[in-house]
């Protein structure tokens, strides 16, 4: 299997080059050249994830790892996933069902990929005897879990990048409170898209990249997109597919999660919907609505994870609305610069297709977390309650809707305690997050301070 960069002016490289790459040396990201058919789908009901992660995962890493080293990547991954069925599907109502992935260490879904690439980098870099830097950036969720999977891993210095101030208390302790010396969380005076900025800015340092050895756990990394399409598979199997189309609702931010739904569809799942949800940073919502799609200021909400505004994966969508047209891909970027784009035609007819946004403000969030815990009990993170009200709208008579609840609500206990007036617990491994010590560097939202940085605390 191949990988193309989207703005089609780097190598073309292999899976595990990918990985370790991150963002394409052109400023693109990497997505394979074709995509997979997944043969029998029927046959993946009633396996274990694991199987049907190796099932969904093994054509995209062509001969990189060996049948062993992927199995026991996978196994060693989701032994940490403290739920048996991993990704467990429960019924809000008829018709609509929860996809929980918040059973992991770090209680959001970005454990399923975070955990297994950390498995899958550390065989590599094993066998390599390479060194790396990772850098992330992260409105929350990505960097805890990027620490938790990374931490202590040899051969490897993780530096996280957060907006100051902008994440909820148990995100930022669990950044700032494991004690590894490889790890490094960093409060940037800025907000996630400044995070995200400067990652790119030293991604595309040519000298500085190579002189650390640069790699990245964002969604900008196709191997993070890439675990995360076994879960629609297992949850849309255990619904019915092959055989009756569903409808997928995601919360939404840097469309890393609703992409890879997109991928378990052109591998032959019978979706008929991915529905974006978002919150007032709706800049998604209002590109597939008007077809402009205009960066706007970030605004705080109760919704962290998902206060966004540039969404790095929609441009690997729209690689792929516009035909695979790099060329194309490559104007828009630099219209981006200048503050947005106008999506072609011919894209958005494209993009929608299967793609259906909507939008969900503070109130209404506040007010789904209070009618799904009296309708059925369950208590929804803010992020997933956006999911079950955009869900909620679009429900359509015998299609089963599937809501992605991507974080434990014990992450986001003020949010919670506003809707229902309750804080939720943490779990018995997390029980003295607060009375751990903090250790985190402020940084100026500046790339220059922070290759500084980097230079002085990498152990590379
Ligand atoms: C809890 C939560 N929900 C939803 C999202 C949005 O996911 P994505 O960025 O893949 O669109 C995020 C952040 O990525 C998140 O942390
Ligand atoms: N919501 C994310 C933002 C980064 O997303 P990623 O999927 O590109 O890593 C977070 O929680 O950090």
């Amino acid at each position: 299997m191949r990988y193309v960069s989207t703005r089609g002016e780097a190598p073309v490289l292999n899976f595990e080059q990918a990985m370790l790459s991150g963002l394409a040396r052109d400023g693109g990201l990497y997505l394979p050249e074709t995509v997979p058919v997944m043969e029998d789908i029927a046959a993946l009901e009633g396996l274990p994830y694991e199987e049907v992660a190796y099932r969904v995962i093994r054509p995209y890493t062509g001969d990189c790892f060996t049948e062993d080293e992927l199995r026991g990547a996978i196994a060693r991954a989701y032994a940490r996933i403290n739920h048996a069925a991993r990704a467990p599907l429960k019924q809000l109502a008829p018709g609509h069902h929860l996809l929980e992935l918040f059973h992991g260490p770090t209680l959001a879904f970005k454990d399923f990929a975070m955990q297994l690439i950390a498995q899958l980098f550390e065989i590599a870099l094993k066998r390599s005897g390479q060194r790396i830097t990772i850098v992330g950036a992260t409105s929350g969720d990505t960097g805890s879990a990027a620490i938790e999977a990374f931490k202590g891993i040899d051969n490897v210095d993780v530096f996280i990048m957060f907006p100051h101030g902008r994440v909820s208390e148990v995100q930022r302790r669990q950044m700032t409170t494991p004690d590894a010396a490889n790890v490094h969380a960093l409060a940037v005076a800025g907000h996630f898209d400044d995070c995200q900025a400067r990652l790119k800015d030293l991604f595309n340092d040519h000298d500085f990249r190579d002189e650390v050895g640069l790699a990245g756990v964002n969604s900008i990394n196709w191997a993070r997109v890439v675990a995360q399409i076994v879960y629609y598979f297992t949850a849309a199997v255990s619904l019915g597919a092959p055989h009756r189309e569903l409808d997928f609702t995601v919360p939404t931010g840097n469309f890393g999660d609703i992409l890879a739904g997109s991928f378990a569809r052109a591998m032959g799942l019978p979706i008929r919907r991915l529905i974006v949800a978002t919150n007032q940073n709706d800049i998604l919502h209002r590109a597939l609505s008007s077809g402009e799609y205009r960066v706007g200021t970030v605004e705080p909400s109760i919704s962290p994870s998902m206060d966004i505004q540039v969404s790095s994966n929609f441009e690997r969508a729209l690689y792929l609305a516009y035909g695979k047209d790099a060329g194309a891909i490559r104007q828009i970027m630099e219209e981006l610069k200048a503050g947005g784009f106008t999506i072609s035609q011919g894209a958005l007819q494209a993009l929608r297709e299967f793609y259906v946004s909507g939008r969900v403000s503070e109130d209404e969030t506040l007010a789904m977390i209070r009618t799904i815990r009296e309708e059925t009990g369950e208590i929804l993170c803010p992020h997933s309650a956006i999911g079950a009200a955009v869900a909620r709208q679009n429900i359509e008579p015998g299609v089963p809707m599937v809501t992605l609840a991507t974080a434990h609500p014990a992450k986001f206990p003020d949010a919670v305690e506003r809707a229902v007036g309750v804080r939720p617990d943490l779990p018995p491994h997390m029980a003295d997050l607060f009375d751990l010590p903090e250790t985190v560097t402020r940084v100026e939202n500046d790339v220059e301070a922070l290759k500084s940085l980097i230079l002085e605390r990498r152990t590379n």
